[in-house]
C-alpha cells in the first residue's frame, strides 16, 4: 500500500535548480518534498561545472609551467600525475557535496525521497512506495548528454561528461565531437595537460557566442596545438588497432582522424522521457518542458526550471529560475524570466563572457545601435601579465543605454559581473563613466571603451567654445 503525502511543494530533481527551490521553501517553513533518483547536486557538482573547472585549473597551471620562459623563469614540459589530478577532482567534489547532501536537506526540514519520480495523473507523482499529492510541483530534472546518430557509434566506446572525470589516465589523443562550451573547454584543458586533441564540429566552433569574441579563444586553442575541423560532418566511427577512427568530410574532401579516446560533447537532451508527462497534461518537446516566461507548464500546478525547461543551460540560470518560482509560490507575486540579463561564460583561456544583446541580436532587434570596442592591448595590466589577446565590445542603444557587453579576456567571467549589474538595471554609459576603476586592472578596459565613446566630444566646436568662454573667469 503506497504511502500518500501531501506537501505544499514537490520538487523533482536534486540538482542546482531543485535544491535551490527546496532550500528556499524550507527556509520559510513551507512543507516540501524533494525527489532525487541519483546523486544529490546533479550535473554541476558531479559531472559538470565543478569537475570541469577543477580540471581547467590544473591545465592552467600546466600551461603556466610550459610558458614560464617569457617571464624570465625556466620553462619545462609539466609532469602530469593524472591519477593525482583525478583524486583532486573527486576531493573537490567531496568537499562541496555535504552542502547538497540528503543529511543537510533533511536538517533544513525537507523530506528527501531517493527514488525515480513519475506523474500518474495531473495531481499525483509516484516515487518508490510514495504517492505525492502536492499543491504545486516543480520539475527540475535537468539534462543528459545528447548522443548524435553517427553510424558505428553503438560499437565504439566513448566518453561523455558523465564518464570523463572517472578517467585515471591521460588520453594520448582525445577526439572531441562538438565544439560548444563543453567541447572547447575540455579540448583546451586536455591539450594543456599534454594530450593530442582533435575537435570535429558540424557548424562553427562556439556558435552560440559572438563570432568576433569566439575567434579570439579559438585562435588561442589552435596556437596551443588543438586541431579543430569546423563545418565538418562525421560519416562514420570505427575502432581498429586499439584506435578510434572517425571518417569525416568537409569542403576540402574526405579524411580520417584517429585517436585513442572519443569524447561526445554534442549538446544536451532533457531528462523527461520517464516522467509520465502526458499523464499529467504537461506539454513538452525535444528541447524540454514547454513553459511560459513565468516558468509554468500547460498543467497550472506544475512549473519546470533549470535545464529541464529547455532554455539557457547554466547553473546560475537554475538558481535564477528557482527564485522566480519561489516568488510565485511563496509570495504569490508575479515573476518573469528575462534572458537578456543572464550572463553566459565559456571557461576557455581567454574566457568568453557575454551579457545582454549581442551585436547581431541588437542590430536585428533595435536597428541602429553603436558598438564600442577596446582592445586588451590598451590595458597596462595585460602587459604586466603577458596577456596577448582580448577585447571588450559594448553594444549601446539610444541615450547611451548599455544593451549588451561581450568580453574575451582572462577572467572574463569575473569581469562580466559589473556589466551584468549594468544591463540588469538598464544603466547608461554616463553612469559607468562616473565610476573610478582601480589601476592596474583588466576591468579598466571597460572604462577605456566608455571613454572612447565620449572622445568625439573633445573635438566638438560648441564644447570647445564653452571651455574658451569659461577661461575668462581665470
Ligand atoms: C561538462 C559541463 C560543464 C558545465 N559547466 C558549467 C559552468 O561552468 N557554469 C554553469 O553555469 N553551467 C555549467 N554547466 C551546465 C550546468 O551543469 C547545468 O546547467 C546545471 O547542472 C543544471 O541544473 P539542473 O538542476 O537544472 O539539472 P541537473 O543538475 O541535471 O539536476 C537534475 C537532477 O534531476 C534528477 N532526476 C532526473 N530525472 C529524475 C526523476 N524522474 N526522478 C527523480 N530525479 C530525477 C537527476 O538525477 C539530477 O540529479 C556545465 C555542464 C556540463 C555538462
Ligand atoms: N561555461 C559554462 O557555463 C558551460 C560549460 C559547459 C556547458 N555548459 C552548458 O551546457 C550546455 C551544453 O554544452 P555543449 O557544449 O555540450 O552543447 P552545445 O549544444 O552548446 O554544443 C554542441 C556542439 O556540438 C555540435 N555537434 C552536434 N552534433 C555533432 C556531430 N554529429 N558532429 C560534430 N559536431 C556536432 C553542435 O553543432 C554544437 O556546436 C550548453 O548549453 C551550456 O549552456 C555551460
Amino acid at each position: 500500500m503506497a504511502k500518500i503525502i501531501k506537501p505544499d511543494i514537490c520538487v523533482i530533481g536534486g540538482g542546482a535548480a531543485g535544491l535551490s527551490v527546496a532550500a528556499g521553501a524550507a527556509a520559510f517553513g513551507v512543507p516540501v518534498v524533494l525527489i532525487e533518483r541519483g546523486l544529490m547536486g546533479g550535473d554541476c557538482l558531479n559531472h559538470g561545472c565543478v569537475p570541469s573547472k577543477t580540471l581547467i585549473a590544473a591545465a592552467r597551471h600546466a600551461q603556466a609551467i610550459r610558458t614560464a620562459g617569457r617571464f624570465g623563469l625556466t620553462a619545462s614540459e609539466p609532469a602530469v600525475d593524472y591519477e593525482r589530478l583525478h583524486a583532486r577532482i573527486h576531493e573537490v567534489i567531496a568537499g562541496i557535496a555535504p552542502h547538497d547532501s540528503v543529511e543537510r536537506f533533511t536538517d533544513l526540514g525537507v523530506e528527501v525521497l531517493q527514488s525515480s519520480a513519475r506523474f500518474v495523473d495531473e495531481n499525483t507523482v509516484a516515487a518508490g512506495d510514495h504517492l505525492i499529492r502536492a499543491r504545486r510541483f516543480v520539475i527540475a530534472t535537468g539534462s543528459s548528454p545528447a548522443i548524435p546518430d553517427i553510424p558505428g557509434l553503438d560499437n565504439v566506446p566513448f566518453l561523455t561528461n558523465e564518464t570523463l572525470f572517472d578517467l585515471t589516465r591521460l588520453p594520448a589523443h582525445l577526439l572531441v565531437v562538438g565544439a560548444g562550451p563543453v567541447g572547447i573547454e575540455m579540448a583546451q584543458a586536455y591539450r594543456r595537460l599534454g594530450a593530442e586533441v582533435t575537435v570535429i564540429e558540424t557548424r562553427r566552433a562556439l556558435s552560440g557566442a559572438d563570432p568576433e569574441l569566439a575567434s579570439i579563444a579559438i585562435a588561442a586553442l589552435r596556437a596551443e596545438g588543438v586541431v579543430l575541423h569546423e563545418a565538418t560532418t562525421i560519416l562514420a566511427v570505427e575502432q581498429g588497432g586499439g584506435k578510434v577512427v572517425l571518417r569525416c568530410k568537409n569542403g576540402t574532401g574526405a579524411f580520417l582522424v584517429e585517436g585513442s579516446d572519443l569524447l561526445i560533447a554534442a549538446g544536451r537532451r532533457p531528462n523527461h522521457a520517464s516522467l509520465g508527462l502526458s499523464a499529467a497534461g504537461i506539454d513538452h518537446n525535444a528541447k524540454g518542458i514547454e513553459v511560459g516566461s513565468n516558468l509554468r507548464s500547460s498543467n497550472r500546478r506544475v512549473y519546470a526550471i533549470g535545464d529541464a525547461a529547455g532554455g539557457l543551460q547554466f547553473t546560475h540560470v537554475a538558481s535564477y529560475h528557482a527564485r522566480l518560482v519561489l516568488q510565485q509560490l511563496l509570495f504569490r507575486l508575479p515573476a518573469r524570466e528575462d534572458r537578456a540579463i543572464v550572463p553566459k561564460v565559456t571557461y576557455s583561456d581567454p574566457e568568453i563572457a557575454e551579457v545582454g544583446w549581442s551585436e547581431a541580436e541588437a542590430r536585428e532587434k533595435f536597428g541602429a545601435v553603436e558598438v564600442i570596442r577596446a582592445d586588451l592591448a590598451l590595458s597596462d595590466r595585460a602587459r604586466t601579465d603577458g596577456v596577448e589577446a582580448g577585447l571588450i565590445k559594448i553594444v549601446v542603444g539610444s541615450r547611451g543605454r548599455i544593451l549588451g557587453v561581450g568580453i574575451a579576456a582572462p577572467s572574463a567571467g569575473e569581469l562580466i559581473n559589473m556589466w551584468s549589474l549594468a544591463v540588469a538595471n538598464g544603466m547608461t554609459l554616463k553612469q559607468v563613466r562616473g565610476y573610478v576603476a582601480p589601476y592596474p586592472t583588466l576591468s579598466e578596459i571597460g572604462k577605456q571603451a566608455v571613454i572612447s565613446y565620449y572622445a568625439p566630444l573633445a573635438k566638438n566646436a560648441v564644447v570647445r567654445s564653452a571651455i574658451r568662454a569659461l577661461r575668462v573667469f581665470g
